[in-house]
């Protein structure tokens, strides 16, 4: 893993054969039992937290690349569960965090603490950081919470659900904008017609496939695209010029999260089926 990401340039993709460019857009063993990892990036400077506490609780410790004494210290994070049930102690206070619970934590908090209730079925902690210039208050939104926008059709297998959770209508921010999508059984692709935002960093992260199904994930400027071969738990960092979307082996579900110029969730730019190459 390189000790921070790139966001690279458009031009090097056609010369990177799967192994660079899974090297350099897709992360592995973000969610590891018993530990807490953390992926540094210099796409919009997210920093991306896997956190799966066992036996034992584990903290949110800072990392010597941001260069601050505490991880929230210049940060804000929002924190998906995608495991069992758990609890995140943040400041002394506790939120209990059930499969699917999302929490913000605002600038500032001092100790975050993640644990599991059955170290036998762990939760899995997801955490998409960005830098932050206020303190908005601590959140959570249970599984029940949330705006929800039921999109696609059945008929071209991209029936899903999309749950936005940090946004400015929902849990305010000063950056993430987060939330999970569904697909539903029987349909396959996310986000197709797929976009680009030239003023966002997007990262998914794909979770709820069995350990033999796999996603196809899209990438790339939309007249030169690529794909990556993503496993539950993988994670996929898309730059500002990159497409993002996927088709499974099966259905499956995926944490969206993103940072940069503006939270316009509709700010996107609509790529044309006919004009991906
Ligand atoms: O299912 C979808 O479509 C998405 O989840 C789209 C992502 O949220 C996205 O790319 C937003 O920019
Ligand atoms: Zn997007």
């Amino acid at each position: 893993m390189p000790s921070a990401y790139r966001p690279g340039r458009p031009e090097d993709i056609p010369g990177l054969d799967q192994a660079a460019l899974r090297d350099r857009y897709l992360v592995q063993g973000l969610l590891t039992p018993g530990e807490v990892r953390t992926v540094v990036t210099h796409f919009d400077r997210v920093v991306a937290v896997g956190a799966v506490p066992t036996d034992a609780p584990l903290a949110l410790e800072a990392v010597p690349e941001i260069r601050s004494e505490r991880f929230l210290d210049h940060r804000e994070i929002g924190i998906a569960n995608v495991g069992g049930a758990g609890a995140i102690v943040a400041d002394g206070e506790r939120f209990a965090m059930a499969p699917e619970a999302l929490l913000y934590l605002g600038r500032g908090t001092k100790e975050v603490v993640f644990e599991s209730d059955d170290a036998a079925s762990p939760a899995a902690f997801y955490g998409f950081s960005a830098p932050a210039h206020a303190a908005f208050p601590n959140a959570l939104a249970t599984p029940a919470d949330g705006t929800i926008r039921e999109l696609g059709d059945q008929a071209t297998s991209n029936r899903r659900t999309l749950r936005q959770v940090i946004h400015e209508d929902g849990i305010r921010s000063c950056q993430v904008v987060m939330g999970i999508t569904r697909l539903h059984e029987g349909s396959m692709w996310n986000t197709m017609p797929a976009h680009t935002h030239d003023r966002r960093t997007e990262l998914y992260l794909y979770f709820d496939l069995a350990a033999d199904a796999r996603v196809v994930h899209l990438m790339g400027e939309p007249d030169e695209t690529r794909h990556l071969m993503a496993a539950s738990g993988d994670l996929i960092l898309s730059p500002s010029w990159s497409l993002h979307s996927g088709v499974g082996s099966s259905n499956y579900a995926f944490v969206w999260a993103m940072a940069g110029e503006n939270q316009s969730f509709d700010d996107m730019d609509s790529v044309p089926i006919a004009a991906m190459r």
